[in-house]
């Protein structure tokens, strides 16, 4: 049987060195690099206008660089781009689906684009339809699909020629939460396979999915931390104690294991500690001093702050993370 990934045992993916785009005399890429390995699933993000279409259109070969490297699966970008663009596969914010045709139609049609020879056509959709569940809509035509499916259809397009890349723009855009969730599980398994790389404004959707996190902003790399990283941070090391009663200045300040106390009103206050969560000490102290309990809880800080500070500008400056 074929490999899945045609060259698996290339460490690197996609290799992308200095990599720069002026429109005219805007820089809406600078100088950015990074690579994907086999497996990965890289979440890229970044505010309207930081550059993400415009780089993601250089790696898939759609847009020519003014300075830098792109290398696909060893394969020089600029060199030899009809040998880099075949270990990829992309799927636009605008899936390019035909609604007049139907599934087989159009991933016929694709197959023969990608240049997937004669004999192994047939294996390469059914292969394709199998994992992106679209075996039950053969002979549908791909306008009377729901979104969901018309994304499915979308996404099969872009794994058809077996890509060891798969380049993914706002793939859920638009779906319901059932769809979204679907796609967001294809896009693991396709995870496992392939290198991905993913690109959305939804950092739910990033934290559910991706294996790595790439920020970029004013075109410039400001953050590249692997998921596990990121959760690790994003631990939380302050609880939100509401109570029935007020809680007097004496109270917050000698509750176990509390290093300090913010409060945010006269029942409720942020408890900051460190080392193991105290909130097992400090509910019973709550109950020993009457005051009923209401709420306790660690108060976590989303990808979302993370996003915030390093692309707003009133937030704090990026810091050595960058890539
Ligand atoms: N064809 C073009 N001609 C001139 N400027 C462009 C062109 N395409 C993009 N730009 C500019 O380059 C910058 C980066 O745009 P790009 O579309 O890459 O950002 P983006 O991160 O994909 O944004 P969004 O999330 O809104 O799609 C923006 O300032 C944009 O206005």
């Amino acid at each position: 049987m074929e490999p899945i990934i045609k060259h698996m045992d290339s460490k690197i993916l996609i290799s992308v060195e200095q990599l720069s785009r002026y429109y005219g005399h805007q820089l809406a890429v600078d100088h950015i690099d990074f690579t994907l390995s086999p497996g990965e699933v890289l979440g890229f993000l970044g505010p309207n206008g930081a550059g993400k279409s415009t780089t993601m259109q250089m790696i898939t070969g759609n847009l020519a660089p003014s300075e830098g490297r792109i290398e696909i699966n060893g394969i020089d970008m600029l060199d030899r781009p009809r040998q880099a663009k075949s270990d990829i596969g992309y799927l636009p914010e605008q899936p390019p689906v035909y609604r007049d045709l139907t599934v087989d139609e159009y991933l016929d049609y694709c197959a023969r684009l990608h240049r997937v020879s004669t004999g192994k056509r047939g294996q390469a959709i059914n292969h394709a339809k199998r994992r992106c569940g679209l075996l039950a809509v053969n002979r549908r035509l791909i306008g009377n699909l729901s979104k969901g499916y018309q994304q499915r259809v979308g996404i099969a397009q872009a794994i058809l020629h077996n890509p060891a890349v798969v380049i993914l723009d706002e793939p859920t855009v638009g779906l319901d939460p059932n769809q979204i969730r679907e796609i967001r599980n294809l896009i693991r398994e396709l995870g496992e396979t392939h290198g991905i790389i993913l690109s959305t404004h939804i950092l739910p959707e990033v934290q559910a999915t991706c294996t790595r996190v790439q920020i970029i902003n004013e075109g410039r790399l400001v953050f590249s931390q692997s998921m596990q990283e990121i959760e690790k941070q994003l631990v939380s090391h302050v609880l939100v104690l509401e109570t029935r009663e007020p809680l007097s200045d004496e109270i917050l300040e000698n509750l176990p294991g509390a290093d300090r106390s913010e409060r945010l009103g006269p029942c409720r206050a942020k408890l900051h500690f460190r080392g193991e969560n105290p909130a097992g000490g400090i509910a019973a102290s709550i109950a020993d001093h009457g005051l009923g309990l209401v709420e306790l809880a660690l108060d976590r800080q989303t990808l979302e702050q993370v996003f915030v500070e390093l692309t707003c500008h009133d937030g704090p400056q990026a810091t050595g993370d960058a890539a």
